[in-house]
C-alpha cells in the first residue's frame, strides 16, 4: 500500500498572507523613504480592499515633490495619501465592519480617524518606528477610546519569497 499523500505543511497563515500583500502592495509606492501598504480582510478571510502611500489619483509623481524637509508645502506631507486611506477608498464596501487591517507602519492619527470610521475592529502593524510621534500617541489614544484593538504582527519566518520563474 501507498501512503497517502499528506497536506502541505508550510502554508502561510492567515497573518502572514495578510500582512505578505500589505507588504507587495507597499512595494508600488514611489516614496522614496518609507514605503506602507494596507490589506483589509473581513470577517470570512476575504480580501476587501488594499492600498500604498502615493500621491492622488492625477497628481503627477513628477509634479510634487518626495522631499522630507523644508517649508510645507515644498515636501511630500501635505500631498501624499496615505496607504491605510487608499485601501479603505479602493474597499469593495464603504461598511468595513469587523474587518482587520494589515499595515506595514502603525497608522497616524489621521489614518486612524478613517479606520475607526470605517467600522474597522483590529489593526495588525509591523513597524512602530514613529510610536514617540505625537501622530502615533493620538492614534492610540482614539484608538483605546473608540474599542478598536491594534497587536504586533510577529513574524514566524524571516521572509517569504516569491519568484517568477516557471518551473
Ligand atoms: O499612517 C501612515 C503614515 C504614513 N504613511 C506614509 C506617508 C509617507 O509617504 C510615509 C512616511 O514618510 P517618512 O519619510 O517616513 O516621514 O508613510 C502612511 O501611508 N500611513
Ligand atoms: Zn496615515
Amino acid at each position: 500500500m501507498t501512503e497517502p499523500i499528506k497536506k502541505r505543511l508550510n502554508y502561510l497563515s492567515w497573518d502572514e498572507y495578510f500582512m505578505a500583500v500589505a507588504l507587495l502592495s507597499a512595494e508600488r509606492s514611489k516614496d522614496p523613504n518609507t514605503q506602507v501598504g494596507a490589506c483589509i480582510a473581513n470577517r470570512q478571510n476575504k480580501i476587501v480592499g488594499v492600498g500604498y502611500n502615493g500621491f492622488p489619483i492625477g497628481c503627477s509623481d513628477d509634479e510634487l515633490p518626495w522631499d522630507r524637509q523644508g517649508p510645507f508645502l515644498t515636501t511630500k506631507y501635505p500631498y501624499v495619501c496615505h496607504a491605510e486611506l487608499n485601501a479603505v477608498l479602493n474597499a469593495i464596501s464603504t461598511d468595513l465592519s469587523g474587518c482587520r487591517i494589515y499595515v506595514g507602519l502603525f497608522p497616524c492619527n489621521e489614518c486612524t480617524k478613517v479606520i475607526i470610521q470605517s467600522g474597522i475592529k483590529e489593526i495588525v502593524y509591523l513597524s512602530d518606528k514613529y510610536r514617540d510621534s505625537d501622530q502615533v500617541k493620538a492614534a492610540k489614544r482614539m484608538l483605546d477610546l473608540a474599542g478598536v484593538s491594534y497587536r504586533r504582527f510577529i513574524p514566524q519566518r524571516p521572509e517569504i519569497t516569491l519568484s517568477f520563474s516557471l518551473d
